[in-house]
């Protein structure tokens, strides 16, 4: 998080208001965050590695407070799921679930699956593969609403073609409290995270009723939201 790709696009917040770019991170380096890490291996690969480290920590602790999300499930795609650390775990843990990860080509290019793990190089904008569950981990504050109600509809395309029914996008990811209360350093967090969000990304953190009108635009029919860790829930939306 303290690389100078990282920190550089702060400095340009105050241009940034002044132009029609996308993102700070755009104005400083003249393209997206997801462009820049394809063309630096470096970036892909500190990030990354970043992300697997918070995804053990949060699997860990989701296999253990909320098994019964995945039970009787027979196939997951972790879209946007990076090297694979969330979905490895879920494998293992759950040897019935057929697992896909699905993220950019070269994120996944050396990647190699097992007996129910496999990894697929393409474009949630453009298709998800089948299954009954997909997964988004830390994948929706990444985008403005616009962009995640498109990933949302892909993500129901996907789960309408499984034979199974009963299918479900699986959340992981931040629900945030307009109010204050006494926690000042989660309240500073959620704050953080926002602008974080806003200027490495297009997305934001959301509250519940901004997650409920993502869900309601995407074509989904109800939701359910199970707080996890801090700041962190798990939200079943239903088709
Ligand atoms: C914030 S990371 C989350 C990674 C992982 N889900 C986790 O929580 O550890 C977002 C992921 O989305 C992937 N991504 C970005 N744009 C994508 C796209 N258009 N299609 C598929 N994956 C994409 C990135 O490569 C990255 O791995």
């Amino acid at each position: 998080m303290l690389d100078p790709v990282m920190t550089k696009p702060w400095d340009f917040l105050s241009n940034w208001f002044q132009n029609d770019d996308p993102t700070p991170f755009d104005t400083a380096n003249g393209m997206t965050f997801w462009d820049y890490g394809s063309h630096q291996p470096n970036l892909a690969r500190f990030f990354n590695d970043a992300m697997a480290s918070d995804a053990r920590l949060v699997t860990s602790v989701v296999i253990e407070k909320c098994k019964w999300v995945f039970e009787g499930v027979e196939s997951l795609v972790d879209v946007g799921g990076g090297t694979g650390t969330v979905a490895t775990s879920i494998a293992t843990n759950f040897p019935q679930i057929q697992c896909t990860v699905l993220d950019l080509p070269h994120v996944v290019a050396d990647l190699q699956g097992g007996n129910n793990l496999n990894f697929v190089g393409g474009d949630m904008f453009v298709e998800v593969p089948t299954a009954e569950v997909v997964l988004l981990k830390w994948i929706l504050h990444d985008w403005n609403d616009e962009e995640s109600v498109k990933i949302l509809k892909k993500c129901k395309e996907a789960i309408m073609k499984s034979k199974k029914k009963g299918g479900k996008v699986i959340i992981i990811d931040m629900k945030v409290e307009n109010e204050k209360d006494e926690d000042d350093e989660s309240y500073e967090t959620q704050l953080f995270f926002d602008m974080l969000m806003m200027t490495l990304l297009t997305g934001k953190e959301r509250n519940e009723k901004e997650w409920a009108k993502l869900f309601k635009d995407a074509g989904f029919s109800d939701y359910k939201i199970t707080p996890i860790l801090g700041l962190r829930s798990v939200i079943e939306v239903y088709p």
